[in-house]
């Protein structure tokens, strides 16, 4: 399989193109970042993409990566709503191609954000703390941001209301961001790759679900895995979780 890697130069493209390179069954074939045109992507006849760059040039990426032919594994977080339903529409007018967006790929890091969203439906009170690497763009995380909305889907299908917060006086920023309902905290701290913890509370308990990714190579199984596997799944896939069988 024919991979091209956008970002190439990146903390995660750099990776990636390590890990093709080493993996048998896959041939990197073009390694794209700033200034590139992405034609040499469908030039050298790449069957999929990945796409590690910035939050701001990721949609693009995609929508041209679309107009190739070419199957992309979107790891680059800072996706909406609108965003995805440009991606979804798109791919209704480009037959058979695949295009799956996952804020992280790393094992762990799925299964903490399935065991949250199990648990969700048993506490009063949810929030989630990520910790990062302070050469990080976006904030907070696509992972959290993910996580929060498990979160808020599984309390909403048991019938939950809102998480009890009687602030009415704070410090602009002091809650966190709040994403579907949930309250999301983000540290940025030199010495940190990726971290995530939820914490989940009752009365006279604290459940926290916690995970670390201490070496961007806890991606790359997930990332190749994808790679792997986007060609036999049409549309838009968010989120790794539906690629594996979580039981
Ligand atoms: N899904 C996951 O598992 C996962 C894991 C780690 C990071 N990320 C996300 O991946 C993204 C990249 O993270 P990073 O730490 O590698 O960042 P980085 O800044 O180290 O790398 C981004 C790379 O993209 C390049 N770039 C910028 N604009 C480009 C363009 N138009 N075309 C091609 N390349 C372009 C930059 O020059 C840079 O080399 C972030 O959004 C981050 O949140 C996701
Ligand atoms: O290093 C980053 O940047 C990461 N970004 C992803 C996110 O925003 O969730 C995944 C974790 C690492």
């Amino acid at each position: 399989m024919r991979v091209a890697v956008l970002g190439a130069a990146g903390r995660m493209g750099s990776t990636v193109c390590q890990a093709v390179d080493a993996a048998a069954d896959l041939e990197l074939v073009a390694r794209v970042d700033v200034g590139d045109d992405l034609a040499v992507v469908g030039e050298a006849g790449a069957d999929v993409a990945v796409d590690f760059t910035v939050p701001s040039v990721t949609e693009a990426n995609v929508h041209t990566l679309l107009d190739l032919g070419v199957h992309a594994v979107v790891g680059t977080t800072g996706w909406d709503d609108e965003a995805l339903l440009r991606v979804r529409r798109h791919l209704d007018r480009a037959d058979g191609i695949g295009v799956l967006v996952a804020p992280n790929f790393a094992l762990g890091a799925v299964l903490a954000m399935a065991f949250a969203a199990r648990a969700a439906r048993w506490f009063e009170s949810v929030e989630v703390v990520e910790l990062h690497h302070p050469d990080k763009v976006d904030a907070p995380s696509g992972t959290a941001r993910h996580t929060a909305e498990g979160i808020a889907r599984a309390r909403r299908a048991a019938g939950l209301g809102p998480v009890p917060d009687a602030t009415t006086q704070q410090l602009d920023g002091a809650r966190g961001a709040v994403v579907d309902g949930i309250h999301v905290h983000a540290v940025r701290l030199r010495g940190l790759v990726a971290h995530e913890a939820i914490l989940l509370g009752n009365p006279g308990e604290q459940l926290t679900i916690r995970h670390d990714s201490f070496d961007r190579t806890s991606f790359m199984p997930g990332v190749l895995h994808a790679v792997r596997s986007i060609g036999a799944r049409p549309g838009l896939t968010v989120g790794l979780e539906h690629l594996l069988d979580l039981g």
